[in-house]
């Protein structure tokens, strides 16, 4: 959390932060030896001493006095890694009792003292104990030999997809939503995505097999890179019901037709409002000092500050896109009331009576959590002040009004417009930035100290030491009736800084769509290419309120090994994607520029791919024939293409009813949505090298086969468990080397091109008439001249041979590991013969 607003940054500003960013390191390297500390988890190259926090927090007394010292000693200790087993896996029973039945055991053993440590446990307070929590920090999962079995395992069923590490506190915020599987939900700041996943995952959890909830969401970022991190986590979903989306979240669109069109179409959406908002913002972050040490040299209160004005643009946003009864949590991973209560409190107040705060204490009782603070300073330059009256006209910049509980004096200022969003994004407002050393004898201002009036007790503080957590502040909003209009003459501006005037909202359920400056920047060029997300997944655990590395844009997509297949011109084209600049008065901006990759549009948005409806009828209905696809699945305006040259479409994508109606209206309004990625990928196009006499040219991808695996008639088989183990071992098999001969049989008679094996149960006279339901396990596999080959990652296939260990325990001592060796580390294809 917290690393927020980097998207906002001037280059100068983000060479000086990578600059001081590196200091750090530097600095704190060179204090410390680390041979000393190597195995030591309560090492940190870091100092945890920061004077200026102690004065601060103390003096603004988020916890009792008496209670600091223990405070302070908890935030000094490294974080326990904590994780989540994804409710709607297939496997989720199972890795439960994994975890239940082996590693609570070997680990209490291994590594308890005594045997009275609770090595990993469920956090009780998440609701069906899908949540786990360990004694071990980061470093030791990594550094210690006992628990490097422990430590394999959660990372290979993160990659899958089965669990999400994540911090304890970071899981909060989404559980208070109250998310249902029909509602639409926005995430404003949703990268690296570990709450996107959280609420797809609410979305999913009832939904049958072949079947997709009523529900979607609209994940956003402003910051690309990050979005694309957010596109590799939530891939692990597999899921039709998601946007992806790039803009600034106080900017999202509105995306509303005019009523003359409403009168004229018979149309699903109207406007794009949603039942649920998650306001997860940026933030300075010192919730997270357990496992962002490296903040403790960096934290002043002016960090707090400089983001207050911004986050109330995020929520105010987020309150006018939200339907009248929804419900927005907003959450920070910051302790700061500045942004904390502060931006609730001034919220309430912008909405006039029209938003609750919701008392939530009956909810999620197990979980331990503070109320939040009715009154609090503001602390400038060496001033606390009680009172906006007491701040001096030349730090009126800086210190707003709306920093105060009262928030008095907001009416005469316009205090939004005072920040500049550009300084709070990057959380540096030199303005409101002090010293780390606090000052000696703070000068205290003369009013009163002043008390909100609304119901802040109802808003959560989440405090490290009271359940060996991180820090976090959520507060639950409720829309009960339309926000505040706001009188055409005052309707001013908008532009960079200020959506909105300071004490009125636009509320886009009464309000015609505004031109947000967003909108108005149609030529800002950035490069976000289809599914361009390396899968080698750097670790985006706890990635909130950390700097991120750029993600590798080359597309290495769940590929078979590009050795066996043909080289398809169209993937050459697309895994070089880079932006390539065109003329500003280019007449035609899809053509292609001889040898290099032309720039993509999407709407109004240069250099992002352009989403289309694919409705290639010839494509669609081979398809359909070849693998049989029954009639009941949806095939018309599900699938979408990220190719507008719908001769050359190399992936095509499944959207549920949900998404298409968005995006339908998104092409009603002038594609006002960014649309980084939506969808799942159901098709990608393959041959094989051996020749292509594969009559259907698109393969069923593993991210869309749980889906349309119930409808698939054809090129279909049901294998032994040993068959089926053999293959996951192998890799490929010759059709005569099958246990079963009937099956090598079956499999010789399928079309040459892609198939799909199903796991049986044993008896391999009845599998034939086994049903596909959400317990089914199935692969896809290439039929080629003599074999069977499977066409899933080696990763993918390990995870399945340790399950089939698991359910069939066999007991004939095979570890099931699977041969990387001859593959590409990530990928397995079909083998050229
Ligand atoms: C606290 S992190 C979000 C963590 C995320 N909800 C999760 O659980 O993984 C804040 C995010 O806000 C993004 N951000 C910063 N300024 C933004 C803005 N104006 N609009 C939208 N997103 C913004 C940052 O890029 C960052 O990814």
């Amino acid at each position: 959390m917290g690393g927020g607003g980097r998207g906002g940054r001037s280059r100068t500003q983000r060479k000086h932060f990578r600059q001081s960013r590196e200091n750090v390191w530097k600095r704190s390297k060179s204090d410390t030896d680390p041979s000393s500390t190597e195995n030591n988890p309560a090492w940190t190259p870091f100092s945890t001493e920061n004077a200026a926090f102690d004065f601060y927090y103390k003096e603004q007394g988020i916890v009792d006095l008496q209670q600091w010292d223990q405070f302070v000693a908890v935030l000094r200790t490294p974080l326990p890694a904590t994780f989540r087993i994804n409710s709607s896996s297939q496997f989720s029973d199972d890795i439960r009792s994994q975890l239940e039945n082996d590693f609570v055991h070997s680990l209490r053993d291994e590594v308890g003292e005594g045997g009275e440590t609770e090595a990993i446990r469920p956090l009780l307070w998440y609701p069906g104990n899908f949540a786990w929590h360990s004694n071990f920090s980061r470093m030791q999962l990594r550094k210690n030999q006992t628990l490097e079995r422990f430590h394999e395992f959660l990372k290979l069923e993160n990659e899958i997809g089965n669990i999400t590490r994540q911090e304890a506190v970071s899981m909060v915020p989404p559980l208070f939503l109250d998310v249902h599987s029909d509602h639409f939900v926005l995430d404003m700041c949703a990268a690296p995505g570990s709450k996107t996943f959280q609420l797809l995952e609410i979305i999913h959890e009832s939904s049958k097999s072949g079947s997709l909830p009523d529900g979607m969401v609209i994940a956003n970022d402003l910051d690309v890179q990050r979005c694309n991190l957010l596109i590799h986590q939530t891939k692990r979903m597999c899921t039709a019901n998601l946007i992806v989306t790039n803009h600034e979240a106080q900017h999202f669109p509105g995306c509303r037709l005019n009523r003359n069109y409403e009168r004229m179409e018979d149309h699903n959406i109207g406007q794009l409002l949603f039942d649920r908002v998650l306001c997860d913002v940026p933030c300075s972050g010192d919730g997270t000092l357990r496992k962002a040490p490296d903040l403790w040299r960096k934290w002043n209160p002016g960090m707090g500050h400089g983001l207050h004005g911004l986050q109330i643009l995020i929520a105010m946003r987020g309150l006018s896109l939200l339907k009248i009864g929804g419900r927005i949590v907003y959450s920070t991973c910051s302790m700061n009331p500045i942004e904390n209560e502060a931006v609730v409190s001034e919220v309430l107040r912008r909405c006039g009576g029209s938003v609750k705060l919701v008392d939530v204490s009956s909810e999620l009782p197990q979980l331990i959590r503070r109320p939040g603070l009715k009154r609090w300073k503001v602390y400038d330059k060496g001033t606390w002040f009680v009172s906006y009256n007491d701040v001096p006209k030349f730090r009126r910049s800086a210190v707003l009004s709306s920093m105060f509980p009262s928030g008095r004096g907001h009416r005469d200022v316009d205090s939004s417009c005072n920040v500049n969003v550009e300084d709070v994004t990057n959380g540096i407002n030199e303005n409101a930035g002090d010293g780390v050393q606090p000052v000696q004898n703070p000068v205290m201002s003369e009013s009163d100290e002043e008390v909100s009036d609304f119901p802040l007790e109802h808003c959560m503080r989440i405090v490290p030491h009271d359940q060996n957590t991180g820090a976090f502040f959520i507060a639950v909003l409720q829309k009960v009736s339309p926000l505040p209009v706001i009188p055409e003459k005052t309707k001013i501006k908008i532009d960079d800084q200020c959506v909105e005037p300071a004490n009125q909202s636009l509320d886009d359920a009464q309000v015609q769509q505004i031109t947000s400056p967003e909108n108005a920047r149609e030529e800002k060029l950035e490069v976000v290419s289809e599914v361009n997300v390396d899968d080698n997944e750097p670790n985006t655990e706890d990635m909130e309120g950390e700097d991120l590395k750029a993600v590798s844009e080359e597309n290495v997509d769940n590929e078979p090994n590009t050795e066996d297949m043909e080289d398809d011109p169209d993937t050459r084209e697309e895994q070089n994607t880079k932006e390539t600049l065109v003329p500003d008065n280019v007449q035609n901006p899809m053509k292609r520029v001889a040898g290099k990759r032309k720039l993509q549009i999407q709407g109004k948005w240069r250099g992002v791919d352009p989403v289309v409806f694919f409705k290639d009828e010839t494509i669609i209905n081979s398809i359909r024939d070849f693998y049989g696809i029954d009639e009941r699945f949806p095939f018309n305006n599900h699938l979408v293409t990220r190719n507008s040259d719908t001769n050359h479409v190399k992936r095509i994508y499944y959207i549920s009813k949900s998404v298409k109606d968005v995006l339908e209206l998104n092409f009603k309004v002038g594609q006002q949505l960014k649309i980084t990625s939506i969808g799942l990928k159901m098709f990608e196009r393959q041959t094989a090298r051996e020749g292509s006499s594969a009559p259907c040219a698109f393969r069923i991808s593993s991210e869309g086969l749980p889906l349309i695996l119930p409808y698939i008639t054809k090129q279909i088989l049901h294998a032994s468990p040993a068959d089926f183990k053999h293959l996951l071992q192998n890799k490929e098999v010759k059709f005569e080397d099958f246990a079963d001969a009937k099956f090598g049989e079956k499999a010789a008679n399928l079309l040459p091109g892609c198939c799909v094996v199903i796991l049986g149960t044993g008896n391999t006279v009845a599998v034939e008439s086994l049903r596909v339901d959400e317990s089914t396990i199935a692969i896809g596999c290439w039929r080629g001249r003599a074999r069977l080959s499977v066409m899933v990652t080696a990763t993918d296939c390990q995870e399945l041979l340790e399950r089939l260990l698991i359910r069939f325990d066999n007991g004939n001592g095979s570890s099931g590991h699977v041969d990387k060796s001859s593959n590409n580390e990530e990928e397995i294809g079909a083998v050229q013969e």
